[in-house]
């Protein structure tokens, strides 16, 4: 084994690494499936000599591959725009989601509402994600302060944004364990304990006071306004563009 069968194989582990991420992000996903169970039945037709459906299905693949590069063109074009800019994974917030976002923060803390909302950015928060409900809609203050509003099923946990869209709500977050922040309430810890683990952003909503805090990196910023807010999303959004 030489110093280039090394490279070799990070090569196409890194390669592997990006389009599970890719295809795990996407609809992809469901792609997948269908065509791990095409390619079993093909190759069970073909080991079994049932030669008319493997030919049907041989056949059928061709012109699968132009029709999937069709239904497709959306997520390829996208994908190779971010190659382009030397970024496979969108990160961050666009400026209309930053805007309604502190627009519902801001609301919500001065309605008492509590909330807690991740930014993702370039740790998958996937595993996080499932433990919730799918939403997969634009961010909106509308749609937040909805999440968020008391008596609902969906307002307890913590809810995921991704890039301009809150892709689930009622998660649950881990804890963080630190003994000097016992004091803090669960949802502020949970806050904490998402930014110790992950480089998202974690905004907290306190019911009890109506302050806007966030966590990043493990630390929890001191109460902030809805200007100091935005400010500090803004950056984030200049980051990731
Ligand atoms: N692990 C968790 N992941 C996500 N959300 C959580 C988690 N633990 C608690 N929460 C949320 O926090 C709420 C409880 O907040 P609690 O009052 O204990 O915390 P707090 O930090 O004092 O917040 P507040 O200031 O809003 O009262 C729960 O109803 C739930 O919505």
């Amino acid at each position: 084994m030489t110093w280039r069968d090394v490279l070799d194989i990070l090569a196409v582990s890194t390669v592997l690494y990006y389009l599970y991420r890719l295809v795990a992000e996407t609809r992809a996903l469901n792609l997948v499936r269908g065509l791990l169970v095409y390619l079993s039945v093909w190759f069970l037709a073909d080991q079994l000599e049932f030669r008319a459906l493997a030919w049907l299905l041989g056949n059928a693949a061709t012109l699968g591959v132009f029709a999937l590069i069709v239904v497709f063109q959306p997520e390829l074009r996208g994908f190779l725009e971010r190659l382009g800019r030397g970024r496979l994974r969108e990160n961050g917030i666009d400026e209309k989601g930053v805007h309604e976002l502190v627009r519902a923060v801001e609301r919500m803390a001065a309605r008492r509402l509590g909330a807690l909302i991740a930014i993702e950015r370039r740790t998958p928060l996937g595993e996080y994600a499932v433990t919730g409900e799918v939403v997969d809609a634009r961010v909106s203050a509308r749609l937040l302060e909805t999440i968020f509003t008391v008596g609902t099923p969906l307002h307890d946990g913590g809810t995921i944004l991704r890039g301009p869209r809150v892709v689930a709500a009622g998660c649950v977050f881990p804890l963080s364990e630190r003994e000097d922040l016992r004091y803090l309430g669960t949802r502020h810890r949970a806050a904490l304990g998402l930014s110790e683990v992950s480089d998202a952003i974690v905004i907290v909503v306190s019911e009890e006071r109506g302050t806007i805090r966030v966590a990043e990196r493990g630390v929890l910023s001191a109460n902030l306004t809805p200007s100091e807010l935005r400010g500090r999303l803004e950056e984030v959004f200049r980051e990731s563009t």
